[in-house]
């Protein structure tokens, strides 16, 4: 199934169109499910979730924030309120913007106390501790791996969660959530989905926006044999669907079609 592609003059459209898409699979994941699993990525997804979910009124109310279970498609080996999180950026940005009546959603965070030792403090780099916190982030992962809505972002380089171009990790087939030491992008430490959790959701959604991912958003739609990580995800033949919300400027120069979501 090719990958949609849409596309807005505007980011407050494109991130109201994000909002759509997600209650569209909410109230979908809602009608044959008790709870909707969504998993985000970090980077400026953040912004637009709070445009979407927060600021944008008429979809706020639609939200049903107690039967979501929020996972992170990667996140940084960092303390939770640590500037480089993911799991931070959604809560500065979005869940901490709820009226005082929501209830929230369950967020299944890493375990900040392997990061930060018992007493809070920062530990010095333990690979043992990392691989751990890897293992116990996938024994909470939903039955078979499933997910309604994958966020993703889309790297200047082509690397989507902490999937990096070339990097080893894109064969991994026996773990659901990696430990990568080397990313290329600070900071070096992180979990990630692998491709097996990617292969199994129902949807994906790349938001991509600015003038500097044309780029690499040309490499992704003409180049049929580029392997770059984000076009191994639009070329998934396991039927998950997938799409692009995106900005003009974002596949200016681009041989796409898009449409309006
Ligand atoms: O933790 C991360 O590094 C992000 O999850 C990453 O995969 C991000 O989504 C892309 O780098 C795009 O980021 P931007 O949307 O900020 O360009």
């Amino acid at each position: 199934m090719p990958a949609q592609v849409y596309a807005y003059a505007e980011s407050n459209d494109v991130a109201n169109s994000v909002g759509n898409y997600i209650i569209k699979h909410q109230n979908a994941a809602l009608q044959s499910g008790e709870t909707f699993k969504i998993a985000l990525s970090g980077g400026s997804l953040g912004k637009v979730l709070k445009k979407a979910l927060v600021d944008n009124k008429d979809i706020a109310a639609e939200v049903n924030w107690d039967k979501w279970e929020v996972y992170f498609s990667d996140e940084r080996l960092v303390p939770l309120d640590h500037e480089d999180s993911n799991y931070g950026l959604f809560n500065s940005l979005v869940l901490k913007n709820l009226p005082a009546h929501i209830v929230l959603p369950k967020v299944y965070t890493i375990d900040e106390s392997l990061v930060t030792g018992k007493d809070g403090q920062v530990q010095d780099v333990d690979i043992e501790k990392d691989l751990e916190i890897a293992s116990k982030y996938e024994s909470n992962l939903p039955k078979g791996a499933k997910f309604d809505v994958i966020l993703l972002g889309c790297g200047p380089d082509g690397h989507t969660c902490s999937l990096f171009p070339g990097h080893k990790l894109l064969n991994e087939r026996s773990k659901l959530i990696a430990y990568i030491s080397d990313s290329p992008k600070p900071p070096p430490r992180r979990i990630t989905f692998t491709f097996p959790v990617l292969e199994n959701a129902t949807t994906i959604a790349f938001v991509a926006e600015g003038a500097g991912k044309a780029p690499i958003l040309k490499e992704i739609f003409e180049d049929k044999h580029t392997k770059l990580p984000s076009k191994l995800v639009n070329d998934l033949t396991t039927g998950v669907q997938v799409s692009w919300f995106v900005d003009n400027s974002a596949i200016e120069g681009v041989g796409i079609v898009p449409s309006k979501y």
